[in-house]
């Protein structure tokens, strides 16, 4: 089946800096090669793991670039192309095109709070600027608005909208959005605390900003789905929901944790850009413990890599 690619376990990438705070092309490069030998389906490139509204154009051209220069063809590649002007996305949609990405998606637009026509519009403007097949980013606790049937229902009248990747809490939302949409359509689990509970009400897929740390985990998971091991699936899920609060509980934000984390591993994507705080002070010292966490649920499941 023509969707099938969209299937498995699709992390959000992160966003890879040099020492100095630049898009660094090696680092970018080394994460998507790290990630393709852990055996996940696709790449989520420029999203909120990958700290899009901090970055200009050419930072979000040039990620989008290298992760298509190392993995094309290997594995679906998903560019998000959301920005603030309607124009600046377009641009970015026409860019992951040449480029050879598999599919865009794209937030609503943020910052006024606009009328659903807008909405409506924004994303159709960016569904007609290429060939590629498009999937709507609903996260209503950064943007603000929540996907509503309605608006579903009009866009799906374009050929071109493939999925949703929903991140709003509940999972009734994935329910909803299936229950509306013909049979084909692709649901992406978006909150990792509940991807188990997601893909037993209706998601596909799953696209995550705590896989790239534990992909073997989230891999793991969706195997127990799969094969229908619920007993399993709740266990691996809880362990999962333990790294996420723990990942979450340093100062600094949970991506400056991830990132620390990577160090640990010996793969150096550099810290995260301001807003976002790097982790400091005696929370360092804790970034060991949380590693150690997905190390021991790894083994506990019997993952070996
Ligand atoms: C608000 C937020 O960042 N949500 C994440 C989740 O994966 C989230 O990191 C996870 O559930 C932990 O809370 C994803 O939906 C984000 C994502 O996939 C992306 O980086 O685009």
């Amino acid at each position: 089946m023509l969707l099938d690619k969209y299937k498995g376990i699709i992390p959000a990438f992160y966003a890879c800096y040099d020492e100095s705070g630049e898009i660094s092309p090696e680092r970018i490069k080394l994460l998507a090669n790290h990630l393709y030998e852990k055996g996940v389906q696709g790449l989520y490139v420029g999203g909120s793991s990958g700290e899009c509204i901090y970055q200009n154009l050419e930072e979000r051209k040039a990620t989008l670039k290298y992760v298509s220069e190392s993995l094309k063809g290997k594995l679906t590649l998903i560019a998000h192309v959301g920005a603030p002007s309607t124009k600046e996305s377009v641009e970015l949609a026409k860019y992951a095109e040449e480029l050879g990405y598999d599919a865009l998606s794209a937030i609503p637009p943020i910052y006024f709070k606009l009328p659903e026509s807008s909405i409506e519009k924004y994303w159709t403007e960016i569904m007609d600027s290429t060939e590629l097949p498009f999937i709507i980013y609903n996260i209503p606790q950064t943007t603000g608005y929540n996907l509503s049937i309605n608006l579903l229902t009009k866009l799906l009248k374009n050929d071109k909208l493939i999925g949703v990747k929903n991140s709003s809490m509940p999972v009734m939302d994935i329910e909803r959005f299936k229950a509306a949409a013909p049979e084909e359509f692709i649901v992406f689990n978006g909150p990792d605390e509940q991807y188990v509970s997601g893909r037993l009400i209706g998601a596909d897929s799953g696209i995550g900003g705590t896989y790239g740390v534990m992909p073997e985990l989230f891999l793991k998971a969706e195997e127990f789905v799969v094969a229908g091991n619920f007993s399993e699936a709740r266990k691996i899920q809880r362990d999962i929901n333990d790294i996420i609060i723990a990942l979450c509980s340093l100062n600094g934000s949970m991506y400056s944790t991830i990132k620390e984390i990577y160090k640990l591993r010996g793969i150096n994507i550099g810290s995260v850009r301001g807003p976002l705080e790097p982790v400091s002070g005696e929370d360092l010292g804790k970034i060991e413990i949380i590693k150690n966490m997905i190390d021991v649920a790894k083994q506990k499941f019997g993952i070996e890599n």
